[in-house]
């Protein structure tokens, strides 16, 4: 409730001016629930450069979109103007929004009925299309006619499966089958939206439900990629998902079961930071050698302790076993180095030692010695670092 008395001036102050203003989307239906508000939208019928007048401390984020973000001690609120979204003709957003001013038109042109409920200032509903009897029943159920709202937004399908996963909800039989009907329209939707969802979909506690839905709804058919996969999306449904924390170990969980030829291309292509793909690879990588052996120290050495920690979770998601995080820290914590950093000689001793040229045998030496310190076969101090290059004829 917190977050909602402290909007309310902002709702007050439009008031005060003669507009309406309300509560809406995201946050008004996780009150309801009694979930943990994420961030508070409010929809008025001030325009766009009223509110700016209204507002001196704006920053105008989507003035097309009608939004402004209004910025309150120290707190930002999107503020955006009752709209129609008029003209769609490419199955997306509209670039153009038509404003109206009654709350009404807004809010009918909402995705579910969960999502078009208007709450005032002191905690009043106004719930035209039955969403808390609908939040009560646990249903997401489109705002009217399902073929209308997939066709101004196609992305609402995927929102609709996001859903069913982090809320425990599921799709009324009347939203499921216009989503069967409608599932190509996702052809039209950018990779990056479809992204967001999707990630959002396989961090939910009914994350099982979501997949097997996604294959159920052919929705899983055009998404890039997973065209020909229907069967190991569902597949993928009997893992122990729980234990997973993060979006990157869900990509690896995922992508072990899909199997692609190529989970780089794939990752790129759904056009994730590289930083991202790079985390994804690296615990592909490191779950492939998993199944040749147990941890060893090489493998957590050169993983990592993050990435070992991440597919330490991933192997238990697999095979429906606990993770061991705490013995995989205590491995990776007695390894005797934990980068080349902590080797106790450098390129420049062994130069200096054996008064050769540097050249490729300096950096396979390097890599040899590095091993050998990992593995515990070789003390890490300057003495046996040289007897042992002795014993390698280097000295
Ligand atoms: N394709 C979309 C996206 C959003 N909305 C409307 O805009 C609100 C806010 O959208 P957004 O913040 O994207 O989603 P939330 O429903 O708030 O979900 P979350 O809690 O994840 O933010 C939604 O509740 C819904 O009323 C919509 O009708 N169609
Ligand atoms: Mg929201």
């Amino acid at each position: 409730m917190q977050p909602f008395k402290h909007a309310a001036a902002i709702i007050e102050k439009l008031e005060k001016h003669g507009f309406e203003a309300y509560f809406v989307g995201g946050s008004v239906r996780d009150f309801i629930i009694g979930k943990p508000i994420s961030d508070v939208d409010i929809a008025t019928s001030a325009l766009p450069n009223e509110v700016m007048r209204i507002f001196p401390h704006h920053v105008p984020i989507g003035l097309e979109h009608g939004t402004v973000l209004v910025l309150y001690e120290g707190i930002s609120y999107e503020v955006t103007t009752f709209r129609m979204e008029a003209e769609y003709d490419d199955f997306r957003r509209p670039s153009h929004v038509s404003f109206v001013r009654s709350l009404e038109e807004d809010l009918k042109r909402r995705d579910f009925t969960m999502n078009a409920i208007a709450m005032t200032a002191n905690g009043d509903m106004i719930d035209s299309f039955g969403g808390q009897e609908a939040i009560h029943r646990k249903q997401i159920q489109t705002v009217g006619n399902p073929d209308e709202r997939f066709r101004e937004d196609a992305l609402r399908m995927m929102r609709g499966v996001r859903f069913v996963s982090t809320l425990g909800f599921h799709l009324s039989d009347e939203t499921k089958q216009a989503i069967q009907e409608h599932a190509g329209l996702l052809v039209h939707i950018a990779i990056e939206r479809i992204a967001v969802e999707f990630e959002k979909l396989l961090l939910g506690e009914g994350v099982r439900q979501a997949l097997l839905l996604l294959a159920e709804t052919d929705l899983y058919a055009y998404l890039p990629y997973f065209e020909k996969k229907g069967e190991q999306i569902a597949s993928a449904a009997m893992y122990n998902w729980d234990v997973i924390q993060s979006s990157e170990e869900a990509w690896a969980l995922l992508l072990r079961a899909v199997k692609p030829e190529n989970a780089d291309a794939l990752l790129k292509n759904w056009k994730l930071s590289n930083k991202k793909v790079h985390t994804i690879t690296s615990i592909l990588h490191c779950l492939v050698q998993l199944e040749k052996s147990e941890w060893n120290d090489m493998l957590l050495y050169q993983s990592g302790e993050e990435i070992s920690i991440m597919t330490e979770r991933v192997v238990s998601a697999l095979q429906g076993e606990r993770p061991s995080i705490e013995h995989v820290h205590s491995l990776y914590k007695k390894l005797p180095i934990h980068s080349r950093k902590d080797l106790a000689v450098t390129g420049t001793d062994l130069l200096q030692w054996t008064g050769k040229q540097g050249g490729p045998w300096l950096a396979a030496a390097l890599g040899q010695l590095e091993r050998e310190v990992v593995c515990g076969r070789l003390a890490n101090s300057k003495e046996s670092v040289k007897e042992w290059l002795k014993q390698c004829n280097l000295l």
